[in-house]
């Protein structure tokens, strides 16, 4: 089925519903609070405040079906080259599952199992050498998911983890005055090896390491690694089939494997492949990541809204909508079909956005109450916190109750100031509690809700092209920033460089 097919499709139900109010919907059917609801291990997700009703539900199942979505998803995991415009395997899947069928997958499986051994082994011996301090330098994918796992996880660690990504001397000026070279771990992380921030931190760390502490990396370019000085025993290995934003469960986890320990670690995993193993088996209706990913393109294509929030009402979680930007917008922010024959006939990626809660009640939510824009929200929280202030925890679930309420059902007022549209539509995702395991899971289904949407858009979920042009540009300027005499031939670049070099040197 071709894509303006499905939008026809689609047409005449989004016409329906875009101005049926949303609570209108849910009083004619309230049986959808629990049939719209469904649950995955210590997951438990919530559509029944999506804008949809049943004969839309129907209609988007039909579609999935006929664009093959769970056929496609099955492609993926069995280890063909879906990644098109770089003939490879996308097989994150494979670092936590053996769900994946064929001598790709299998092998892969294998080869990811082993380098989780050397991992907890080296993560280990580094604990007993008195290593107490570990300094991740790697961006984007080499850098988010440890991020947001030892943000979320890392309250109970054996190890510190500082992260350095960006090239900002700032961060830098404030961690190393606190680290012991000698019982400092520096981790280099980086896929490629020749991600120019990741070199450039990585030479300035290793001055200041002076041959003490260790230096570990993981790469797929070991040849890289070594030149760069890292011991061949220091070196964990990646492949080309893992994408840096769905690197996390490989050796672009050690800084995790050190903090947390291998069997926190292997949890993680476990939680990501009882997600892995749900969405490979559950029949399309029972689909926690068919339903999320459907949801996402009814909201998008639809009724054409064009961001999205994240909303994690637990502290722990506040790094989700950075991770889920990499994670969305790099996967799905394309235009062209995946074959690259044409340009995509729909939109794709909608801006994904957020903050948690309750901060984000004080500064943004003005906006998704009242604005112009319709804004989908997803609300992430946490039923059993790990503290015992009890009256907190429950204001704070009173709170993202509340809110996708309030959105939904909103309120009349003579008063035009105080009227509530309502009808805002937000998924309700609640995590038993915030464990390695759930966290994995919750991971994994935003991993596969992306891979669907965008077989249902027939984009390539695994390339990034679009961050090149800023790369080589910003090595053809770096001369004339280094030196106010080289020539540069956008002139709006010129003038801002002369600025620069005014005030920079007086
Ligand atoms: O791990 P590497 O190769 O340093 O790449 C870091 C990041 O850079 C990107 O290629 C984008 O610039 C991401 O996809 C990747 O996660």
């Amino acid at each position: 089925m071709q894509t303006q097919d499905w939008l026809n499709t689609l047409a005449p139900e989004a016409a329906r519903l875009i101005d049926t109010p949303l609570p209108r919907l849910l009083a004619a059917d309230p049986e959808r609070a629990q049939r719209d609801a469904l649950r995955c291990g210590p997951l438990f997700a919530s559509f029944a405040r999506q804008r949809l009703d049943g004969a839309a539900w129907d209609t988007l199942f039909r579609l999935a079906g006929a664009r093959g979505l769970l056929g496609q998803l099955r492609r993926q995991l069995d280890g063909e080259p879906v990644n098109t415009s770089e003939s490879r395997p996308a097989l994150h899947t494979a670092l936590r599952s053996a769900l994946g069928k064929g001598t790709n997958a299998e092998a892969a499986h294998a080869e990811a199992r082993k380098t989780l051994g050397r991992s907890i082994a080296m993560a280990d011996a580094l604990a007993g050498q008195g290593i107490t301090d570990i300094l991740n330098i790697g961006i984007g994918g080499s850098d988010l998911g440890p991020r947001l796992v030892y943000d979320a996880l890392g309250a109970q660690r054996r190890m510190n983890v500082h992260f350095l990504s960006s090239p900002d001397g700032h961060t830098l000026q404030d961690l190393l005055p606190r680290l012991d070279p000698a019982r400092t771990a520096v981790l280099l992380v980086s896929k490629s090896f020749g991600t120019e921030e990741t070199l450039l931190n990585g030479e300035v760390v290793r001055e200041w390491l002076g041959g003490r502490g260790s230096l570990v990396a993981a790469t797929a370019n070991v040849d890289k690694a070594r030149a760069f000085g890292v011991d061949a025993d220091n070196i964990l290995p990646l492949w080309d089939w893992v994408g840096g934003r769905y690197s996390l469960w490989s050796a672009v986890g050690f800084a995790l494997v050190a903090a947390l320990g291998g069997d926190r670690f292997a949890e993680l995993l476990a939680g990501a492949a009882e997600m892995d193993a749900h969405v490979a088996s559950a029949a399309e209706r029972d689909n926690l990541a068919l339903r999320h990913a459907l949801v996402a393109i009814w909201n998008r294509n639809a009724l054409g809204y064009a961001s999205q929030a994240v909303l994690p009402y637990d502290q722990r979680l506040r790094l989700l909508p950075n991770y889920l930007q990499q994670l969305v917008m790099e996967s799905l922010g394309k235009s062209v079909l995946a074959d690259g024959s044409a340009s995509v006939a729909c939109s794709t990626v909608p801006v994904l956005w957020g903050g948690s809660g309750t901060d984000c009640q004080h500064s943004f939510f003005q906006a998704l109450h009242q604005g112009t824009d319709t804004v989908p929200a997803e609300f992430v929280g946490v039923a059993r916190p790990d503290h015992g202030y009890e009256a907190m925890h429950r204001m704070l679930m009173a709170n993202l109750l509340a809110q996708s309420e309030a959105l939904a059902n909103g309120v009349d007022h003579v008063d035009p100031h105080r009227q509530y549209r309502g009808s805002r539509p937000s998924t309700v995702i609640l995590l038993d509690a915030l464990t390695p395991r759930s966290l994995g899971a919750l991971i994994a289904l935003h991993e596969h809700s992306v891979f669907l949407q965008s077989a249902m858009w027939g984009i390539n979920a695994f390339d990034q092209w679009g961050v090149e042009l800023g790369k080589q540009t910003a090595r053809t300027l770096a001369p004339a920033v280094a030196n106010p005499e080289a020539r540069v031939s956008d002139p709006v670049s010129a003038a801002l460089i002369q600025e620069f070099h005014r005030v920079a040197r007086g």
